[in-house]
Parts: structure tokens; C-alpha cells; sequence
């Protein structure tokens, strides 16, 4: 992928009045925005969203997971509404403030990561806001491709919650950030989440209802998150190589996917 064609969702066709003239057109643009939503989601499984209402508040960040949940919901093909009603309880979301420090504030330069290894994140999806440093990278058929930076833009990264609810249709984005050389590099993510207690299988409006195989097996979200924790080694030694365990692929795939990628990446570090 280069980097124009990364791609930028314009979600202006949202916030236009209804009645305020061009419904017929504003209607298009939005039916368009989803469909390129469902394109960059069974891709790479991350895009820029631009031309939302921006703040930097807890409540401005569930507000536009609310409308990005919705645009999921409808990018799936799934009944109205379907995804809130699966994920109504709101008190697992977070939002984190990160400071990675410019890469000569370590001892050696040869520790090119201090502050996020290469994960996938283990929800429905992350909200991301970043400065103009830089350093966020994506997996795409191993390799690193740096996220396009734009200013007042989010980045929409899907998890592996969404993967398996859409039964493999969306997937979960493998990604890290690359300390920064010149400057401390700010972001603050929010997570759009589930509670530990929640039951996690493809959804039935993706599988038995349209006669499609499940490709995972239903799993309690606590017990996935205990297998996640498990099977991370990161590692400060830069002779040492991580190893990056897909527990979705590893503990939930069923034989159907065979469309499921590696399950395990070495990533040298
Ligand atoms: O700081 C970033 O850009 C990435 C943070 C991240 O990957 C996460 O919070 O899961
Ligand atoms: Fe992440």
C-alpha cells in the first residue's frame, strides 16, 4: 500500500442537517463512506477518519466510537443497531495518554522500541489521536507501513473482538510504534471495549442465519484476556526476538478458516 492510497474517510456526510438541502446526495455520500469503511476493514484493518467534531474529552471520544460503531454495524451488513445492543455496557471503555520518549533517552539506540510492541488490540476497536511526531506502524503481508499522519485526524484501528464477531470478515491490525528520534511523541487512545464477563463468537447474523460455517469457536472475554497476557515475552534485550502469539488464530480458529493468516510473526527488534 503507499502511502496516498491509505485510506482517509471523510465523515463530513454525517454531521450535515438533515432537510438543510441535497438529502438525496448526503444520503449517497454516507452509503459511500461505509462501503469504503468495509473495504479498509477486510484489508489492512485500519483507516483515517477526518472532518469528525474533535475534542480531547472522554465523552467527545465515546461519541464518535458510538458513530464508528454504528458505521461497522451497517458496514457488516448486520441488522440496525445490532453491534450497540451486543456491546451496550460502556464500562470497560478506557482512554490512555501515551509519552514515548525520543529514542536518545534510552541507554542504547539499538532498543528501537520503548513504548509499544507490535500487538493487536484485544477489543472492538481503538480510537487513536497523535501529534505530528510520527512512529505508528501497521502490519500489511510483513510489512511495516508507517500510518499516514494528517492533522485533526483519528486513527480507527479494528480488534479482535470485531474479527471474531464478524467471523473473520474485518481484521484485527497488527501495529507498534517506533520510538521517535528528534522529539517525545504524544497520543492518547481510546478503547472501545468489553467486559471480561461477555461471550465472544462470530455472529449468528454472519453465520448460521445465511447458512456460513463459523470460522472461531465462542470464548468468555476474560479467559482470552488471561491467554493474551500469557503469551506476551516482550523483551528490553535487542538481541532477543519477540514473538507475537495471535491468540485468535492460535486457541479460537476453527478448521473452516482457511483464510486466516500466520499465526505467529518473529519480529526482530
Ligand atoms: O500510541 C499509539 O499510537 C498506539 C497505542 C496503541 O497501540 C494502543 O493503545 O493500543
Ligand atoms: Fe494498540
Amino acid at each position: 500500500m503507499a502511502d496516498h492510497d491509505f485510506p482517509v474517510i471523510d465523515l463530513s456526510p454525517f454531521f450535515t442537517t438533515p432537510g438543510a438541502g441535497d438529502d438525496l446526495g448526503a444520503a449517497k455520500r454516507r452509503q459511500e463512506v461505509i462501503r469504503r469503511i468495509r473495504g479498509a476493514c477486510t484489508s489492512a484493518g485500519i483507516f483515517l477518519i477526518v472532518n469528525h467534531i474533535m475534542e480531547r474529552t472522554f465523552g467527545y471520544f465515546q461519541k464518535t466510537a458510538a458513530l464508528i460503531e454504528t458505521l461497522l454495524n451497517d458496514a457488516l451488513g448486520l441488522p440496525p443497531d445490532l453491534l450497540h445492543q451486543y456491546n451496550s455496557n460502556r464500562q470497560s471503555d478506557r482512554m490512555i495518554a501515551y509519552r514515548y520518549f525520543k529514542a536518545n533517552h534510552v541507554e542504547t539506540k539499538k532498543i528501537m522500541m520503548i513504548g509499544s510492541y507490535p500487538h493487536k488490540d484485544p477489543n472492538l476497536f481503538t480510537l487513536l489521536l497523535q501529534d505530528d511526531v510520527g512512529g505508528l506502524e501497521f502490519l500489511r503481508n510483513d510489512q511495516w507501513i508507517p500510518v499516514t499522519l494528517l492533522p485533526h485526524s483519528l486513527v480507527v484501528n479494528v480488534g479482535d473482538v470485531l474479527q471474531v464477531l464478524s467471523n473473520n470478515e474485518f481484521k484485527s491490525v497488527t501495529h507498534r510504534v517506533v520510538s521517535p528520534n528528534e522529539k517525545d511523541r504524544y497520543s492518547c487512545a481510546f478503547g472501545c471495549q468489553i467486559g471480561r464477563d461477555k461471550w465472544v463468537e462470530p455472529l449468528p447474523e454472519l453465520t448460521s442465519l445465511i447458512k456460513a460455517a463459523p470460522k472461531f469457536k465462542g470464548f468468555r472475554h476474560g479467559e482470552f484476556l488471561q491467554l493474551l497476557v500469557a503469551s506476551y515475552k516482550p523483551t528490553l534485550d535487542p538481541n532477543d526476538t519477540f514473538t507475537l502469539m495471535d491468540v485468535v488464530a492460535n486457541h479460537y480458529a476453527l478448521p473452516t478458516s482457511k483464510d486466516l493468516p500466520d499465526t505467529t510473526h518473529q519480529i526482530e527488534i
